[in-house]
């Protein structure tokens, strides 16, 4: 049998018969036969956010606020307090972070709960990227700034 790349395992879709190659270290999973070892680290990865701006963000407005007059500690206390809320509800705490999202997020994206979608590395602000792709999946950042605001992250994929 020809050997693949290390990293990688040969399995059989249960959908259609075909073979399927899927990396061991991300759960990636591709069509294609590897011509490489399989990366370590995730190319893509799916997060959801919860964004609360000040009056020094780049866009100080949102779907909730025309004009965001509060300071940045203000902000940072605020998303502290949703961050508390979403950590005490134990089980419960992609519903929680959903839910905080969708109310209080400043972000477009509160409209699906904080849901991103996928990114890849070199999408979204710096700080960010790297805050997300640290994350395990199922984690939740600490406050991460960058020159939207403050937000918290939650990794999904
Ligand atoms: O840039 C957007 C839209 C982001 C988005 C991506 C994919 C689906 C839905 C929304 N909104 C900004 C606020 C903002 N700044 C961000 C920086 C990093 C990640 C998400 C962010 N959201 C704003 O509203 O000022």
């Amino acid at each position: 049998m020809a050997d693949i790349p290390e990293g990688w395992e040969k399995h059989v879709s249960r959908s259609s018969g075909r073979d399927y190659y899927l990396n061991i270290h991300t759960k990636e999973s591709q069509w294609e036969i590897p011509s490489s070892p399989a990366k370590k680290m995730s190319q893509t990865v799916q997060a959801s956010h919860l964004l609360v701006k000040h009056k020094n963000s780049r866009r100080p407005s949102s779907w909730r606020e025309e004009k965001i007059t509060r300071t940045e500690d203000e902000a940072l206390q605020l998303l502290k307090g949703y961050r508390d809320q979403i950590t005490a509800s134990g089980e419960g705490l992609q519903d929680m972070f959903a839910t905080l999202a969708t109310d209080f997020s400043d972000c477009s994206s509160a409209k699906k709960g904080g849901d991103l979608g996928h990114f890849k590395k070199g999408q979204m602000q710096k700080p960010f990227e790297d805050a997300t792709f640290a994350l395990k999946v199922g984690e939740l950042s600490e406050p991460v700034w960058t020159d939207s605001g403050v937000h918290i992250i939650l990794r999904t994929a």
